[in-house]
């Protein structure tokens, strides 16, 4: 049974658990297991649902480690949440295999992509509906409350700005100075606003549910036990911080503590043979001069569009129609209230 490793326990059940399970913590918090790697905690009086997913992709092990450390903290009563929240392990097998997935990239299969074309055996099409259904299910239980969702994961390759948040593209709702702000506190000083629907996790929660919900990068992939968790420490304080405060200060937004990027576009993979120009080791946020070549495929060049771009995730191993990077401009006067 559960002791207060839910990670182990978790791991051990990779597929599915012997049984739910729910029970009281004191008289203060009900906690119910929904599924292997679905936790949730119900205090009373909450004001927020809390969504905090990790491990979406396997091999990102420093979001899992802090997820299971506040899962820890929380059923040893080290400390007590204030607002309810979901815990969410994404792909457990993966984590298992010490790999990005088993058979299909699952931040490719949200928003009902894991029921559409090829693969439908995969499991990772079965993971994303089942998470898809929690959360719908952790959402709509309450209607008055504000709805956060982090789904935290690191990148492959180093970066420029070494943590940073995709803010899900949201035609009609203005960006969130609040949020900014705390993930700024967080550490998360870079956000990139996405300019078109996506089948990601994120885009999920913030289209179905309105909530303000992200993909956030918090550094580097590394293997379990290579992690230097101290770089992670000011983004644990803060949730922390959100799961066991009633009200936290609500900061003024400030441009100085933050880096702001608007995606300009999204380059997909239309040929094998697509390749990038710039050196393998390139970091995420290295920027290009217009009229440079960016990468080939199909004897075709791809060049710089805009007076610079930069580049963030490019990855040329992806299958045929998935993308290969996201370009970016700066984005100075995005509507943010
Ligand atoms: O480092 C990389 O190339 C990928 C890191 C990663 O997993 N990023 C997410 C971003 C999702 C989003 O665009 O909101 C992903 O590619 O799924
Ligand atoms: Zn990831």
């Amino acid at each position: 049974m559960l002791n207060h490793d839910f990670l182990a326990y978790t791991l051990a059940n990779p597929h599915k658990l012997p049984a739910t399970y729910d029970f009281m913590l004191a008289d203060h918090t009900r906690v119910d297991i929904w599924d292997t790697g679905v936790i949730v905690f119900t205090p009373a009086n909450a004001s927020k649902d809390i969504v905090l997913s990790c491990a979406v992709h396997g091999n990102e092990t420093a979001p899992i480690e802090i997820c299971n450390q506040l899962i820890k903290d929380l059923l040893s009563q080290r400390i007590v949440a204030k607002q309810r929240v979901l815990f969410l392990i994404g792909n457990p097998a993966a984590i298992i295999n010490q790999t990005r997935f088993i058979d299909e990239n699952m931040n490719r299969l949200f928003s009902g992509a894991h029921s559409k074309g090829e693969g439908l055996t995969h499991p990772e099409r079965h993971r994303a509906k089942a998470l898809e259904k929690y959360v719908a299910d952790f959402f709509t239980a309450n209607s008055d409350r504000q709805r956060i969702h982090y789904d935290l994961h690191t990148a492959i390759r180093a970066s420029k700005h070494e943590k940073f948040a995709i803010y899900p593209y949201r035609p009609g709702r203005a960006y969130s100075s609040e949020q900014i702000m705390f993930l700024a506190e967080c550490g998360v000083d870079t956000l990139l606003f996405h300019h078109e629907p996506t089948t990601t996790f994120s885009y999920y929660s913030s289209e179905q549910f309105q909530a303000d919900a992200f993909t956030v990068e918090l550094g580097k992939v590394m293997p379990f036990g290579q992690n230097d968790m101290s770089r992670f420490s000011q983004t644990h304080t803060m949730l922390e911080k959100l799961i066991t405060h009633t009200n936290l200060p609500v900061i003024e937004f400030d441009s100085s503590k933050v880096n702001l990027y608007k995606v300009s576009r999204s380059i997909n993979k239309h040929f094998d043979d697509f390749a990038f120009s710039f050196a393998s080791d390139a970091e995420n946020f290295s920027s290009f001069k217009q009229g440079e070549v960016l990468a080939t495929e199909g004897g075709q060049q791809i060049v710089v569009e805009h007076s610079q771009e930069a580049i963030v995730f490019p990855n040329a191993n992806v299958p045929i129609g998935q993308r290969t990077v996201l370009c970016l401009v700066p984005a100075p006067n995005e509507s943010i209230v």
